[in-house]
């Protein structure tokens, strides 16, 4: 037998990086406390639960007051902020009336950690509650955070976390765009300003073929913005497409020109002149070593889904499979705990689909077991929720659209109709496949396929993933964004991911442990630094 622990990270990026970017609500972690939502619409959950803030005047009062939390807010500039003409003669008798509601509102799931209140103090009303459990303002906190870190695996992990928990404009569904401007002063310029940042860590750490799209779609929304125009052309460059980089510049440049009157910026022309003289500074930087996180203790367990780094997610205890007299799976122990991505590597016939399938509840081994966050294999039934599988050749009905195929599978696991198609639709989200939610999937490319086969891996929300083989026949864009996706659900979600595959690069590129399989044996074991 051999007994393996694919654990004990050197990786702090890794180790640490359980920011729930897929999660979309940071509230889900143990102890109950609510959280409050305004980047979008104005909504406050605890854990699965949507608290009924009431009415969309009533929604806005309450946006109002978690924007200036902890602050005394004058009714007068409540009045005011509603009714910005002529405000009706019963207005402060309105404003009591939804105060007192939400104020009910918020006091009925007062369980677990929530303290929130709104107190009175003369004529003036305070949202009192911690304000990292409203997301604009932990927004803040975590981007601040960010800033201070060193590490730009950490950094991205951290500002990618802080830009999804945007799910539309603020107070997307309680006031006007214009309104909401002037009410989140400056909010929509923080969030391009994390995200640029976030992409000049990501052109840092040598993923240009990851964000180009990103790049051209942001270049094409925010025309003027020239440092996105710099990244686009020096992710463009380091993809090799020289040409397509010089393009970028020459039609910032005329646009620049036409519209604004205005010379590009230094940081463009300079640019150019280095892609002319193909300077070597411009070559993607080696792979980096990943320093430990800074994040203050209070924001980090804000970000992180939970702080067990050591907990179990699967155990093996010489797992074994017979076909007739072939061996497949030979004696095979191991543990992956949270969090980690564990390869299982090795040549054809190895046993890899043969150990997915089993930790997949999909056959039976023959001797040995294992268990899923803590669930032993005899229980199968009550392992399938804790997993998520993508089998190496999924089948996809092509009659469906994205939408309705992962709300189908959502209903499967138990979601109300709603809730499914509200995961459907965050998960397209996640996986870049937003814009093709309502196409069906036989239009769809296989790399397409491969990320909504990953999404289906995640409608449950799932302890584990397995995935086989997940790259198989994607070309290196596609290859790069289905590892690019993996390393991120493990790293935000706290998700165990286990993966098989052939090639030893995908798994020096994302892998915390790899598993070497020959003829069956775990023949050797290795935690990757
Ligand atoms: N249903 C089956 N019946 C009989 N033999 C099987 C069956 N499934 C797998 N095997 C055998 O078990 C061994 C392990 O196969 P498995 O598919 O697990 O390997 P693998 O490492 O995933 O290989 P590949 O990389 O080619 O997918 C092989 O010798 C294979 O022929």
């Amino acid at each position: 037998m051999t007994r393996t622990r694919a654990v004990t990270h050197t990786n702090g990026a890794k180790r640490n990086g359980r920011f729930d970017r897929f999660t979309d609500r940071g509230s889900r972690r143990e102890g109950g406390a609510v959280e409050f939502q305004l980047l979008g619409a104005v909504e406050a959950w605890e854990q699965k639960l949507q608290l009924d803030l009431g009415p969309r005047k009533q929604r806005f009062t309450f946006a109002i007051l978690a924007l200036n939390v902890n602050q005394l807010v004058p009714v007068e500039r409540l009045v005011d902020l509603t009714w910005p003409s002529q405000p009706p003669r019963t207005a402060h008798h309105a404003i009591h009336v939804r105060v007192s509601r939400l104020r009910q509102a918020i006091r009925q799931c007062r369980s677990g950690n929530n303290d929130a209140d709104i107190i009175t103090r003369g004529s003036a009303y305070m949202l009192k509650v911690n304000p990292l459990s409203i997301d604009v303002h932990r927004f803040r906190a975590v981007v601040a955070g960010a800033r201070q870190e060193n590490d730009d695996a950490v950094k991205v992990s951290l500002l990618r976390h802080a830009l999804a928990m945007w799910h539309g404009p603020p107070l997307a569904d309680v006031t006007t765009p214009d309104a909401a401007a002037v009410l989140c002063h400056g909010l929509e310029e923080a969030r391009l300003s994390a995200l640029e940042e976030c992409l000049d860590a990501e052109l840092r750490l040598g993923r240009h073929a990851a964000v180009v799209g990103e790049l051209t779609d942001l270049v094409a929304l925010h025309p003027y913005r020239q440092r996105l125009q710099a990244q686009l052309m020096l992710a463009l460059y380091r993809c090799g497409r020289v040409t397509d980089a010089l393009d970028a510049y020459r039609t910032a440049r005329a646009r620049l020109a036409d519209e604004l009157a205005l010379e590009p910026e230094s940081r463009l022309s300079d640019l150019q002149r280095s892609i002319l003289r193909a300077d070597p500074a411009l070559e993607p930087p080696r792979a980096h070593t990943p320093a430990r996180t800074q994040l203050p203790h209070e924001i980090w367990s804000f970000v992180r889904s939970d702080a067990r780094s050591e907990e179990i997610a699967v155990e093996a205890h010489e797992l074994t499979k017979w076909f007739g007299a072939r061996t497949a799976v030979d004696s095979v122990s191991f543990t992956a705990r949270k969090g980690e991505v564990i390869g299982l590597l090795g040549p054809n016939g190895a046993g890899k689909t043969t150990t997915i399938r089993m930790l997949s509840t999909l056959l039976a081994p023959t001797g040995g077991d294992f268990s899923v966050a803590g669930v032993p294999s005899s229980r199968p039934a009550d392992i399938r929720p804790l997993i998520g599988v993508l089998p190496e050749n999924p089948g996809f009905p092509g009659h469906h659209t994205g939408v309705e195929y992962l709300t189908y599978h959502g209903r499967l696991f138990g979601l109300s109709r709603e809730e499914a198609v509200r995961t459907a639709v965050k998960l397209l989200g996640q996986v870049g496949l937003a814009d093709a939610a309502r196409a069906r999937v036989a239009t769809y490319s296989r790399g397409m396929r491969q990320r909504l086969g990953l999404a289906r891996a995640l409608v449950n929300d799932p302890a584990v993933v397995l995935l086989d083989e997940p790259t198989t026949g994607l070309d290196p864009t596609g290859q790069l964004e289905i590892l690019t996706l993996v390393r991120t659900i493990a790293e935000t979600r706290g998700t165990t991911v286990l993966l098989s595959t052939h090639a030893v690069p995908e798994v020096e590129r994302i892998c915390t442990g790899v598993l070497i399989l020959d003829q069956g044996r775990l023949i050797s074991s290795q935690v990757m630094t």
